[in-house]
Formats: structure tokens, C-alpha cells, sequence
């Protein structure tokens, strides 16, 4: 079957013909429309809290749909807010637009950002690896974190550095310098959050989403440096009609929140 993707041909509108959960009812990303956000007073008696081990983030890797960064989960671990049991970092990766008026995957009450950092979490409580967590419903956590256009942003650079080395699909390289996730969150831990979905692919509804309501600052050129990516490999001629098989955009467009409960924690 043609891969999925995000041209017209492959991408979010096509998805469900070969991954039928994308139809589902419980999908991300979603419009956040503050006004319908519930603060809960059980969110704000349990802070969110994480470690992670910078030293673990081991290969980045061109995956055709972005960049992702894999991480070694050892030794790192995010609990509390919703989360029952504890999650451990699996990977992270990004989405971006075309241009910076878009980009992000969540909206925030029809607003969109340049761009939306993930980290992925799985809960190592009650599942043996990632994969397996997947096909549950409380299997995986992901935080996001939206990121907007402004100052050059350090930790990031560390990941833009090394895309010159994964420019075709496939190619992954080892990450000598240690990127510390942390340090990509933002100040303010406030957030929302809401049950959903994978928003790739076969898009199992099976994430907690906990998006933070501070944007992130990148630069324009970090975000260019993303849209270097290509989603061939190297050597075969490119088969989505994205302009020379650019990847100048990854993400999916917003599907209803319906029925679900969307929390908010912090102001
Ligand atoms: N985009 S996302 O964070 O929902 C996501 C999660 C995941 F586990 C794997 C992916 F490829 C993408
Ligand atoms: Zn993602």
C-alpha cells in the first residue's frame, strides 16, 4: 500500500482507508477551546513531575514523516496530573508547516503556532515496552509543546545541527551531544489535558495528551532547517509530490473533541 503521508495523495484525508482507527472517535490533535477547558482541583493536588536522563537520547533518525530523536527510557520517568502509575520517555520528535503561521497540530480556540514538539511516554507500570503500551488506552502519554516563532532556542539547535546528516529517509546518526528534554518545556507547567490518539498512523487511541499552554520560542531559521528534510531515501526518486520531496510540512489538520472532557491545570 503507497505509505502514508501528507501530500493530497497520502496525507490526514486518506489516512483512514488503511488505518481505520483514524476514524475513531477519540482522535488528536483537537481544537483547544479554552472557554470549554474544567479546572480540577485533583489535577492541581498532584503536580506533574519528570526526570529524564539527558545522557539517553541516543539516535535521531529521519523517519520520512520528521525527525525523531530515540531515547534509552531507562532512568527517566513523568507522573502525576492525570497520569496514574508511571511513563517513561520513549522518544520525541516534531511537527511544522509550510510556512510559521501554521504548523502546530493542536490549535488553541482556532489558533495555530509554528510548531509542536512531542514527547512520548509510555506506562512502564503496567506494560513491558512502548509498542505494547500502544494498543491500550492509558498505554502512552504524550506532552506538547507548542512552539512559536522567536529567539533561537539552544536545546533545539542540538537536534538542527545534526539534520544535515539525516536528509534522506532512513538515515539516522548517533547524538554525541546530550540533548536534555527539560530544557525544551516551558517555564510555566500549566496545561490541558484530554484523552486522544497517536496523530499518525495507525493513530491507536491510546495517548493522554498533556499540552502546555506556554508556547516555546524557535527560530525562523531552526524551523527552515526542518523543512530540509526529505521523506525519500536516498538514491530513489521521490515519491510524494511535495515540492522535490521536501518535507515542508507534517502535521494533521484538527478533529472534534465530541464528547470527551478537556482539564485544565494552572492558569
Ligand atoms: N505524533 S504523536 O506524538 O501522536 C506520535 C506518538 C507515537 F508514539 C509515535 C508517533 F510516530 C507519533
Ligand atoms: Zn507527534
Amino acid at each position: 500500500a503507497a505509505e502514508w503521508g501528507y501530500t493530497k495523495r497520502n496525507g490526514p484525508f486518506t489516512w483512514a482507508k488503511n488505518y481505520p482507527t483514524a476514524a475513531g472517535i477519540r482522535q488528536s490533535p483537537v481544537d483547544i477551546d479554552t472557554a470549554l477547558a474544567t479546572s480540577d482541583s485533583s489535577l492541581e493536588s498532584k503536580p506533574l513531575r519528570w526526570k529524564y536522563v539527558p545522557q539517553n537520547t541516543r539516535t535521531i533518525v529521519n523517519s520520512g514523516h520528521g525527525w525523531r530523536v530515540d531515547v534509552d527510557s531507562e532512568g527517566s520517568e513523568l507522573v502525576g496530573g492525570p497520569l496514574e502509575g508511571t511513563y517513561k520517555l520513549q522518544q520525541f520528535h516534531c511537527h511544522w508547516g509550510s510556512s510559521s503561521d501554521k504548523g502546530s497540530e493542536h490549535t488553541v480556540d482556532g489558533q495555530s503556532y509554528a510548531a509542536e514538539l512531542h514527547l512520548v511516554h509510555w506506562n512502564s507500570s503496567k506494560y513491558a515496552d512502548c509498542g505494547e503500551a500502544a494498543d491500550y488506552p492509558d498505554g502512552l502519554t504524550v506532552l506538547g509543546v507548542l512552539l512559536k516563532v522567536g529567539a533561537k532556542n539552544p536545546e533545539l539547535q542540538k537536534v538542527i545541527d545534526l539534520i544535515p546528516s539525516i536528509s534522506h529517509r532512513g538515515e539516522k546518526t548517533e547524538v554525541k551531544e546530550a540533548i536534555d528534554p527539560a530544557k525544551m518545556l516551558p517555564k510555566t507547567l500549566s496545561y490541558w489535558t484530554y484523552l486522544g490518539s497517536l496523530t499518525v498512523p495507525p493513530c491507536n487511541e491510546s495517548v493522554t495528551w498533556i499540552l502546555f499552554k506556554e508556547p516555546v520560542e524557535v527560530s525562523e531559521e531552526q524551523l527552515a532547517a526542518f523543512r530540509s528534510l526529505r521523506c525519500y531515501k536516498r538514491g530513489e526518486e521521490c515519491p510524494c509530490d511535495e515540492v522535490d520531496g521536501l518535507l515542508i510540512s507534517n502535521y494533521r489538520p484538527t478533529l472534534p473533541l465530541g464528547t470527551r472532557e478537556l482539564r485544565e491545570c494552572g492558569s
